[in-house]
């Protein structure tokens, strides 16, 4: 369990050709088991400001930490989902899950115990012993989440991680990480473009300026936990989706 606080984080990427300004001094103060959904305009720095509190980038100015350490580089308390699936062809569901843990030197019996638990948790323990080939996008994201929570990190950050599925298979996924994380709540970092997508699962929504970014506006989601699909259909849902969306439009209008 570990809170996140980004303190005036700024990253300049320079090139031969090119410096940019992705971060502008960029804070943001995350609660422990608190969920983040990032949005913002296309561009603006959020996949930067995941990979810098991944430990991937260093930031050029300003300080990251995760409980009480400094983010110095990638780390076990930190897990990463991508909307690339990174599972490993060769390798069964199972071992795909246990693969972090392998990594982290424990046992076989330990391995398998907490492989089959977050199995169960994203529903797929009928699939252990399928291959990623035999399973549909859906179910390879699982298996990504699976994996992700298997590694016993204390934090989540999750980049698009279902942006490239259909509707009703995103839908699925949003219950089966609702459904994860209520069995074992986690620190969630989660940038997605999808503002119903952020509203469903989020307990904020941070709202960023173009580039360079900054955190523009954060709107607090008074939805509680247990949500379900047709949350989306209320007044209050439409209300906030139209405010967040009213804002993106606002700042890509002051960009252009
Ligand atoms: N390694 C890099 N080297 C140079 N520039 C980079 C690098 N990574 C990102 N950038 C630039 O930093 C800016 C922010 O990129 P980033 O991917 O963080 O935005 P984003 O908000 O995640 O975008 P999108 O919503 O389109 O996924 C972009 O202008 C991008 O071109």
């Amino acid at each position: 369990m570990a809170d996140i606080s980004i303190d005036r984080v700024s990253k300049v990427f320079t090139t031969a050709r090119k410096r940019t300004v992705a971060l502008n001094e960029t804070s943001l103060a995350i609660a422990t088991d608190e969920i983040v959904c990032v949005v913002g305009p296309s561009g603006c720095g959020k996949t930067t400001l995941l990979n810098l509190v991944a430990g991937f980038l260093e930031p050029t100015a300003g300080t990251i930490s995760v409980g009480s350490r400094e983010v110095a580089g990638p780390g076990a308390d930190r897990a990463v989902v991508f909307q690339a699936d990174a599972v490993f062809p060769w390798l069964s569901v199972a071992e795909n899950v246990a693969y972090g843990m392998r990594m982290q030197g424990l046992g076989r019996a330990e391995r398998a115990a907490r492989a089959e638990r977050y199995l169960e948790l994203v529903g797929l323990a009928d699939f252990r012993s399928a291959y990623p080939k035999e399973l549909s996008g859906g179910m390879r994201k699982r298996v990504d989440l699976a994996r992700a929570y298997a590694s016993g990190p204390e934090v989540l950050l999750l980049d698009e991680p279902f942006g490239a599925l259909d509707l009703f298979t995103k839908e699925a996924m949003w219950l089966a990480l609702q459904g994860v994380v209520r069995a074992e709540p986690k620190t969630i970092v989660f940038v997605t473009h999808d503002i119903e997508e952020a509203l469903f699962l989020g307990d904020r929504v941070v709202v960023m300026t173009p580039r360079p970014a900054r955190v523009h506006s954060v709107v607090d989601v008074p939805f509680g936990t247990g949500r379900d699909l047709e949350l989306r259909a209320g007044p209050e849902f439409q209300a906030l989706r139209n405010e967040i969306a009213h804002t993106l439009r606002e700042v890509h209008d002051d960009a252009a």
